[in-house]
């Protein structure tokens, strides 16, 4: 099993290019099979979790060509499958986009129940209310989502709670029902807007996306187009909050900054200097930080897969800091491992205390999910010793070259397999 090993102690300074939203190219790729033509996607992010459902894609019989790392074309003309049980599809969040997208194009799909990071219960009930108000007749069995529809008809759907992955599923459906589809209560975050604007440059009809309410007239065929991912606001702010922990100098390239307000504005709280230019941002970290007070909520509040890579900075900054998360009830375990790196916490509920301390030790640490595992790196990197990151295939999932690009701002990570790698290593650091 891979591990990463990290030498810490070190400020993390220089430039880092930031991929494009592992959150936004899964939607749209799955997107993409909803029209006969070719389209191309570029400024994806080369991560299992988009390989994965590339794979799945070209399983049912699309045309997947990939151009190079971060871009393809995909021609979902040959789909003669839609039924989708290949193994490791189910382990991704995101295989449910593939119900919402072949559900509007081919009016069925049956799609293994979705897995991705076990940070809470995760339901799915809101996706599946809005397939059925569109008409769309579903059912689970045998751990399968099976969705049909002799026709599907426009409606007006107010969503119970906010959910990134029911505004986007039941929108790709909409975009090709008959009539106007009004969801109310959406998800407002800047992947919605991207998938909406990837759906219209392929002839979709949707306003609204990036507010309150989303307007979808349906259209019969969509059509190929070039389109190109935003950049990955969560890989930026991570590389932010390593810059805040290790007391560094970074500058996050290639971003768009409105997307980072609230990281911004919490790194500005605890006294980090912050820079922004049109597509850049840099975060200075000088001397002691101090405590603030964070609640994860859907944008443009906190969002929650960036509650690890803060929480990690706030256990190293003066005084007493809380967060809240709201979204997902199971996604302090991360804390369980800091505090063996000697982090002073405690969790209660879906709140959590943090009394700061002046540095961490070195310790081997479990990654137990996606941004935890990132996280625990940004410890691993503030911490004068040696850290060792186990489980990183969490990490994978989502952050390309993560190491590699740690090592760009001068941070000692290496990814190691053996005990062999491990003391050479050690040998190497001194
Ligand atoms: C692949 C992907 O894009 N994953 C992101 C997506 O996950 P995901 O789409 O799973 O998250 P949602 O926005 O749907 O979940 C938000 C909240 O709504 C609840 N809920 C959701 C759907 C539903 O049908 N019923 C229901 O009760 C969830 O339990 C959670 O409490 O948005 C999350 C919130 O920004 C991010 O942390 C994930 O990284
Ligand atoms: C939780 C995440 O992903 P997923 O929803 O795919 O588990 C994430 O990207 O932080």
């Amino acid at each position: 099993m891979e591990q990463y090993i990290i030498k810490g102690g070190h400020p993390l300074v220089g430039e880092v290019e930031i991929g494009g939203a592992k959150n936004a190219a899964l939607a749209i790729l799955a997107a993409a099979i909803m029209t006969d033509e070719t389209v191309k996607i570029d400024n994806l992010p080369d991560v299992n979790d988009i390989n994965v459902l590339l794979d799945a894609i070209a399983g049912i019989g699309a045309t997947v060509n990939r151009i190079d790392r971060h871009t393809v074309t995909i021609n979902g003309r040959g789909i003669h499958d839609f039924s989708i049980e290949y193994d490791y599809i189910k382990k991704i969040r995101a295989s449910y986009y593939l119900l919402g997208a072949m559900l509007g194009k081919y009016k069925h799909a049956e799609v293994a129940l979705p897995g991705g990071c076990n940070i809470g219960s995760r339901p799915i009930d809101q996706h599946l209310k809005g397939f059925r108000a569109l008409g769309a007749e579903v059912e689970i069995e045998y751990g399968k989502i099976m969705a049909e529809a002799e026709k599907l008809v426009g409606k007006h759907i107010y969503f119970d709670v906010v959910s990134v992955g029911a505004t986007i599923n039941v929108m790709m459906t909409a975009a090709m029902a008959d009539g106007l589809t009004i969801m109310e209560n959406v998800a407002k975050e800047p992947h919605v807007v991207d998938v909406a604007n990837f759906l219209n440059s392929m002839g979709a009809n949707i306003r609204g996306a990036g507010t309150d309410v989303i307007k979808i007239r349906g259209v019969r065929q969509l059509h190929s187009t070039e389109y190109s991912v935003i950049p990955d606001q969560i890989e930026a702010g991570t590389f932010m909050f390593a810059a805040a922990a290790t007391r560094g100098d970074v500058t996050v390239l290639n971003v768009i900054p409105k997307h980072l307000e609230a990281t911004i504005a919490k790194l500005e709280e605890i006294g980090c200097e912050v820079e922004e230019f049109d597509d850049a941002v840099r975060v200075v970290s000088k001397g002691d930080l101090t405590s603030t007070h964070v609640k994860t909520l859907p944008y443009p509040g906190f969002p929650t897969d960036m509650q690890p890579q803060i929480g990690v900075t706030l256990a190293l900054c003066k005084g007493t800091s809380t967060i809240t998360e709201s979204i997902f009830e199971n996604r302090f375990k991360y804390l369980d491992e800091l505090a063996r790196m000697g982090a002073n916490v405690k969790v209660e509920g879906n709140s959590a205390t943090i009394e700061g301390v002046e540095k961490f030790s070195g310790a081997r640490v479990s990654a137990p999910d996606l941004r935890a595992g990132a996280a625990l790196c940004i410890a691993g990197l503030a911490t004068e010793g040696i850290t060792i990151v186990d489980d990183i295939v969490y990490i994978q999932r989502g952050y390309e070259r993560f190491e590699e690009k740690l090592r760009g701002l001068g941070g000692i990570i290496e990814k190691v397999e053996t005990e062999k790698e491990i003391q050479k290593f050690k040998l190497k650091v001194g």
